[in-house]
């Protein structure tokens, strides 16, 4: 679905990532590691579309990747990206009042009643029903990050970029957060790219574990070399675990049903 051939990002002289070639199956649920600076974000950055990648292709179902974020892809940060001046379903509906209405940002009469039910709906989905008319400063940072999360998937992107999404939460919201997001990953049909730096949260959630680093240094000039993929494990065993709840069957570890 999302193919990456020979991408570099390059700032200036410093090469961020070099020679990434990765094709990234419709349904994947992605996980990138690697130590800080080696890229993770950029590389997230370039498939939403917010930065260009200095040289390579990206496409999406064959055809170049448009240049900018469309509603296909949808993107979660660390740090909390709603507006603390409106409510969880101001926040919410915003996507679709932007998407709806670009000049006014704002939705009338039955346009309005729609989205409402709409963001209403997706509320539910991320657990807020009872949260509706709360501002983000009354909101914990796990109930925030379900916000963005909704804010994210109101538009119904097909791919969903997560940064580091549950890095600011305690452990016990982070495991009710996992719950969530591989519920939505299957409900939705979504294919996820996240990065993170819980080695565990990535091989827990992913059904493949990319580690970017660099091949090689040159201690005289850091920036010259950029990183790479140098390990893409397929976790198999999430997989078969994953198609066995979608088709009620189980599979051994030799993939015979
Ligand atoms: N706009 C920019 N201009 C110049 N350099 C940049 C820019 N954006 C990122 N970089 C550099 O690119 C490198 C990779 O940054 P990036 O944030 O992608 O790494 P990361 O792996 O996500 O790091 P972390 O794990 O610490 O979040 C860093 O050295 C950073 O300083």
């Amino acid at each position: 679905m999302l193919s990456l051939t020979n991408v570099w990002v390059e700032y200036g002289e410093k090469v961020v990532l070099e020679r990434i070639s990765l094709d990234i199956a419709e349904g994947a649920f992605v996980s990138i590691i690697g130590p800080s600076g080696a890229g993770k974000s950029s590389l997230l950055r370039v498939i939403l579309g917010q930065d260009q990648p200095s040289r390579g292709n990206i496409t999406l179902d064959g055809k170049p990747l448009p240049a900018e974020c469309g509603p296909d892809r949808g993107v979660v940060f660390q740090r909390y990206s709603v507006f603390p001046h409106l409510t969880v379903l101001g926040n919410t509906l915003l996507g679709l009042e932007f998407a709806q209405a670009p000049l006014t940002a704002r939705l009338f009469g039955s346009a309005r009643k729609a989205a409402v039910a709409q963001a209403e709906e997706m509320l539910a989905a991320v657990g807020l029903s009872d949260s509706l008319d709360l501002y983000p400063t009354e909101m914990s940072g796990g109930m925030q990050q379900r916000l963005a999360i909704a804010q994210a998937l109101i538009k119904r992107p097909r791919i969903l970029l997560l940064d580091e999404p549950f890095g600011a939460l305690d452990p016990g919201i982070r495991t009710d957060m996992h719950t969530l997001i591989t519920r939505l990953w299957r409900e939705f049909g979504l294919t996820i790219v996240m990065v993170t730096h819980d080695i565990k949260e990535a091989f827990g959630l992913g059904t493949r574990v990319l580690t970017l680093d660099k091949r090689r240094h040159d201690p005289h000039a850091p920036h010259r070399y950029g990183a790479g993929v140098i390990y893409d494990i397929a976790l198999t065993r999430r997989m078969a675990a994953e198609a066995e709840m979608e088709a009620g069957i189980t599979i051994d570890k030799n993939g015979n049903n």
